[in-house]
């Protein structure tokens, strides 16, 4: 291992399920690699079915007790989770840049969001009110509770390694459920170390497990397995599609959140180096790796050439390298695979006209590097607009007229984010309105919040993550009539 961290208990190799740490049952394991770099960072366990079975027998176990402990204890055992990931927030930065690529910054900004997650779900765990209703007739009340959905699988993605799993986590151990999660093979180690830390706050046996290893027959086991009552995924639409489909032979319940291709609206009456500000810092976060990216950046004509020179000179300070580096601002991709989407779409692009003004290449940090790309020239017949393009890339698409603008933003099967700017408050009301997204930016690159509801439609998904609603998505409303004579 070539980390150097004060905890170093914090770099588990193994598998967490029912409070003990596992090999497979085969004993064989994979190896994880530093993006940055190639090095092999250590080794996991390439568990199945039958493991993920048991995981999912221990978390119906542990449930009986958990879901009948108060949500005062519940939220204290959360609420130590969250101060003991911000004592050991510098070792999982360093264990989520060597994993997963992204600057160090970035990683522990991402630490300090995940133990926002747990703080807040810690405070809601109190308040899972039901209500009453008036009833029609004088020998009765109606009333509703809310309780708990049972066994919750999460399958996550390797993009935010330590912030899928608080968003999703915190807030059904909170509503009382218990959960099996599969993390991402590139980046189990995050998973693992935030597994440590819950055992450490007193998080029971069985409770929160972690199987890693085989998607598909993990996936299978956890969609079939009839005990496992919800589940929760972010990943790829396409992935989502076919868990939706499995999970619907035992009716299981589903968040999903999904691809996104996020349109980021200049309009000419825009403050357009705040513009700038705000596409560094949604498209390059993360090299462009985050679900609510801008993905499609529509500036109007009159500004075009200006907007386009302000954000090339902008992009040109990058610092491009491995986010073990302090000064770095933008790491590797995940994958080859990742390289080679990113480097498809663009000469795809440039194939029919686009024009790089900088990048356009993949970079020589090293095998996983893609150069900050800025795109002008580009058009709807390119692949790029229609894909969701996880790296660097920013492609300028032109556009006339606010309505323009608007049919381009919603001409996608996805839903996810949206951005736009302009200083035109009727204009900044109307925009808002007629984006048909999830969640909308109105002059700001930024949305995700432990405090804000975090999520897509159409294609983007089904649910709500964080806020008052993200609770709400692991607890089930029983209705009770209750006849007051007899
Ligand atoms: N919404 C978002 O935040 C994300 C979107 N994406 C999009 O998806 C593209 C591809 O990325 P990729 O990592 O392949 O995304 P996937 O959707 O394939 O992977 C996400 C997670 O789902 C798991 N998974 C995949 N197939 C199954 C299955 N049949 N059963 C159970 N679990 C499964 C993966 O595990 P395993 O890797 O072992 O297959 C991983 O843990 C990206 O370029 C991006 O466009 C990707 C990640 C996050
Ligand atoms: O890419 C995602 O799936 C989540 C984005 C989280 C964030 O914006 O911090």
């Amino acid at each position: 291992m070539s980390l150097s961290l004060r905890d170093k208990s914090l770099f588990r190799q193994q598998a967490f399920i029912g409070g003990l740490w596992l090999d497979a049952d085969s004993g064989r394991n994979v190896p994880v690699y530093n993006p940055a770099t190639g090095a092999e960072l250590g080794q996991m366990p390439w568990m199945g079915a039958a493991e993920t079975r048991r995981a999912i027998e221990c978390a119906e176990q542990a449930l009986v007790s958990w879901k009948k402990m108060l949500s005062k204890d519940r939220a204290a055992i959360l609420r130590r989770w969250c101060n003991l990931i911000l004592e050991h927030q510098e070792d999982l930065a360093q264990i989520m840049t060597a994993e997963q690529g992204k600057p160090l910054s970035e990683s522990r900004s991402e630490i300090s969001s995940s133990a926002s997650y747990i703080e807040w779900f810690a405070e809601e765990a109190k308040r899972t009110y039901g209500e009453t209703i008036p009833a029609g007739k004088k020998d009765q009340q109606l009333l509703t509770i809310r309780q708990p959905i049972g066994v919750v699988a999460a399958i996550t993605p390797w993009n935010f390694p330590a912030q899928m799993i608080a968003r999703k986590c915190s807030p059904a151990l909170a509503a009382g459920c218990t959960v099996v999660i599969k993390p991402a093979p590139q980046t189990p180690y995050s998973a693992l170390a935030l597994a440590v830390l819950a055992q450490m706050a007193g998080l029971p046996d069985g409770v929160l497990n972690i199987v890693t290893g085989k998607a598909g027959e993990i996936g299978d086991e956890m969609t079939a397995n009839p005990a496992v009552r919800k589940l929760s995924f972010t990943g790829s639409t396409v992935v989502g599609k076919v868990l939706m489909e499995k999970c619907a032979l035992t009716v299981k319940q589903v968040s999903m959140e999904l691809g996104g291709n996020a349109p980021f609206i200049v309009f000419d009456d825009a403050n357009l180096d705040f513009a700038v500000r705000h596409v560094l810092a949604s498209k390059f976060r993360n090299s462009g790796q985050t679900c609510v990216c801008a993905n499609r950046i529509m500036v109007q004509s009159s500004v075009y050439d200006e907007f386009a020179t302000k954000l090339t000179s902008a992009v040109r300070e990058i610092k491009i390298g491995p986010g073990s580096n302090e000064n770095t601002t933008l790491g590797p991709l995940i994958d080859d695979r990742a390289i080679d989407k990113v480097d498809g779409l663009v000469r795809d692009a440039l194939s029919k006209g686009a024009k790089a003004l900088i990048g356009g290449t993949p970079h020589n940090a090293g095998a996983l590097f893609y150069a900050p790309t800025v795109l002008t020239g580009v058009t709807q017949n390119m692949q790029v607009f229609h894909k969701e393009i996880f790296g660097p890339v920013a492609p300028l698409y032109l556009f006339e007229k606010e309505e323009e603008a608007i049919d381009l933003a919603n001409a996608t099967r996805y839903g996810l984010a949206a951005y736009f700017f302009s200083r035109d408050v009727g204009r900044v009301w109307r925009v808002s309105e007629a984006l048909e997204y999830g969640m909308v930016g109105a002059n700001s690159g930024t949305l995700s919040s432990e405090a804000t509801p975090f999520g897509g439609i159409k294609e983007s998904g089904i649910g709500r993550e964080g806020g008052k609603y993200g609770i709400q998505e692991f607890l089930e409303i029983k209705y009770i009539n209750m006849g007051l004579e007899g």
